[in-house]
């Protein structure tokens, strides 16, 4: 590139660096004293009864609303959702009421053409969000602000990329740059992530009463559709069991320092309520499955609009962020070039808190590998240039169960990846921690009169929360996957063109290899995912302690 078009005037003020700061230097894990996890002096066992509210309100963590006070940013009363409800409108200068000003015609025009497939912006407001000025990202002073910023930025860059057949790649500077800043600041990737569809995006219909499952609305989406709004809805519902579960789990690692015979028992009694309340997790998604769930079973998620016509709106990909980077490479590139994956509630801290929890292990391990499913008693072997394409596929898709939690970790905000990390350090020793708290899987081996039984059965919980969860996507993909879309929807042309390519394909391998291979490779829609989530119930499985 030459030096001439370094110092354009368009690349220019707009360049920011990326990454902007070292993860270390957003490293929380010392937690501050008053945290409610931070480790407490021991003191004398108390009743049952004064643990939850009485013992943990007194300890409410400090105001998190202020970037001054970067605690966790979790909540007993919340756990992982803010504790107070989300900024629904940046109201903070002009510059940034224009990107909610474009935001709102984004939703109506999609909204308008519901029901005749899904609509589409104009070049017009492609062309208009090209050229917005590019807002000041200091006006953005609180937590609050810069969340309710990066949904804005989100929403707006996927209606943006995703406005066009086949998708841009392309973010404009003026999304772009904000973008990356105040990604930076949250800790989270420039990409829609579950924070944002999930965490930091709903609404009190009635702020006197409160934070409750009928009360919750969901402000910000693609379609405005009634799918798309349970679709959200139903991880929040999950989410407001983190409070109770995370007292829980709280309580219980206070016991584990006495870890005597009044202990025991309390922690096999707080064990117990954890299974319940996963259990709840679970009855939500297996009614989002039949059909109804939430306030009197009214919410529904269609599979089929929910496959073909709200998700690819959450589709990440490999996009330059124009206006990003300083290299000379991403300079000549126009925009600084990022691969980001879309929202998934796999990216929800509560599950990946539960894991550690409980002791769930999901680190790497010897898989199968392509020889073992070769050599496997009912497949025949494969020739050697089709057990190497297997190799090449699994080496391109790496999508197992640990790779992908440490993955969804990288999209949480900041603050609950630091926790997450904080919680599976509180067991080792360490210079600042030179007595762990005994971890309660070790708990539950060194006692298994006491404590075994419940330990299996919260293990059990988890496991038909995966159980259940499956269900979910086996109906609202997998199945979906095998369908083709209307006709008259936008994604028709890109189906037909990846089934003609896949057809293509298939008989190129079925001429080489032979039939067996093509079957194995291609698979269903679904296969990759569903040998992915039973990698993830496998290592539940394991977990479990059993009978002596
Ligand atoms: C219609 C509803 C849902 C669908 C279609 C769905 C789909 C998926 C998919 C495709 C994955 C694989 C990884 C990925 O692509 O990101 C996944 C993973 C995951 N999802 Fe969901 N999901 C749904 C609801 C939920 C809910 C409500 C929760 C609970 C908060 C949840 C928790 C998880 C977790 C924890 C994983 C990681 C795998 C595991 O730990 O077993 N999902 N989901």
């Amino acid at each position: 590139m030459s030096s001439g078009s370094r110092t354009s005037p368009r690349m220019a003020p707009r360049r920011v660096p990326f990454p902007i700061h070292d993860e270390v230097q957003q490293d929380h894990t010392a937690l501050p004293p008053d945290h409610f996890l931070s480790q407490r002096p021991i003191t004398p066992p108390q009743p049952d009864s004064v643990i939850a509210e009485r013992y943990w309100s007194a300890r409410a963590r400090p105001d998190t609303s202020s970037l001054a006070a970067a605690d966790y940013d979790v909540s007993v009363l919340t756990g992982f959702l803010p504790p107070e409800e989300p900024v629904q409108r940046l109201e903070v200068g002009k510059e940034w009421e224009l990107f909610e000003g474009c935001l709102d015609e984004a939703q109506e025009a999609v909204k308008v053409l519901e029901g005749g497939g899904v609509g589409r912006m104009d070049e017009a407001w492609r062309e208009k969000i090209r050229a917005l000025p590019t807002p000041s990202t200091e006006v953005l002073t609180t937590l609050p602000l810069l969340r309710r910023a990066h949904v804005l930025l989100s929403f707006l860059s996927h209606f943006y990329v995703h406005s066009t057949f086949p998708a841009t790649n392309r973010v404009p500077a003026p999304l772009a740059v904000p973008w990356v800043l105040v990604s930076d600041k949250l800790g989270i990737p420039p990409v829609l992530n579950y924070a944002d569809t999930v965490l930091w995006n709903w609404r009190l219909i009635d702020s006197s009463r409160g934070l409750r499952a009928d009360n919750l609305d969901i402000p910000t989406s693609f379609t405005g559709s009634s799918s798309e709004r349970a679709f959200f809805l139903l991880s929040l519902l999950c989410e407001l069991h983190g409070p109770n579960i995370l007292r829980l789990m709280s309580a219980t690692l206070d016991e584990a320092f006495f870890a005597d015979e009044v202990a025991l028992g309390r922690i096999a009694s707080y064990l117990d309520r954890i299974s319940s309340s996963i259990d709840e997790l679970t009855v939500i998604m297996r009614e989002g499955t039949k059909g109804g769930f939430g306030h009197q079973g009214r919410e529904k998620i269609v599979p089929a609009v929910f496959y073909w016509e709200i998700r690819p709106w959450f589709n990440g990909g490999k996009w330059f962020y124009e206006g990003v980077g300083e290299d000379d490479e991403d300079i000549e590139a126009g925009g600084k070039e990022m691969e980001w994956g879309g929202p998934s509630a796999g990216q929800s801290s509560l599950v990946h808190a539960l894991d550690l929890f409980l002791g769930v292990d999901h680190t790497p391990r010897p898989t199968k590998t392509a020889e073992s499913t070769s050599t496997s008693a009912h497949l025949p072997p494969l020739p050697p240039a089709a057990l190497a394409k297997v190799k090449q596929s699994q080496a391109s898709v790496p999508i197992t169960d640990s790779t992908f939690m440490v993955r969804a970790s990288q999209y949480m905000p900041s603050f609950h990846r630091a926790f997450l990390r904080h919680l599976s350090a509180l067991h080792l020793p360490s210079a600042s921690n030179p007595s762990p708290i005994p971890s309660l899987r070790s708990l539950a081996t060194t006692y298994p009169v006491q404590l075994r039984d419940s330990y299996d059965n919260a293990i059990n919980s988890m496991k038909r929360f995966r159980d259940g969860h499956m269900g979910l996507v086996t109906v609202f993909i997998v199945t979906q996957a095998k369908r083709e879309p209307g006709k008259d929807t936008v994604f028709w042309a890109g189906w037909e063109t990846k089934r003609l390519e896949k057809e293509a394909e298939e008989a190129r391998r079925k001429a080489e290899d032979g039939e067996k291979v093509a079957e194995k490779m291609m698979g269903t829609g679904g296969t990759d995912l569903v040998t992915f989530l039973k990698a993830c119930r496998d290592r539940t499985v394991e977990a479990f302690l059993g009978r002596a």
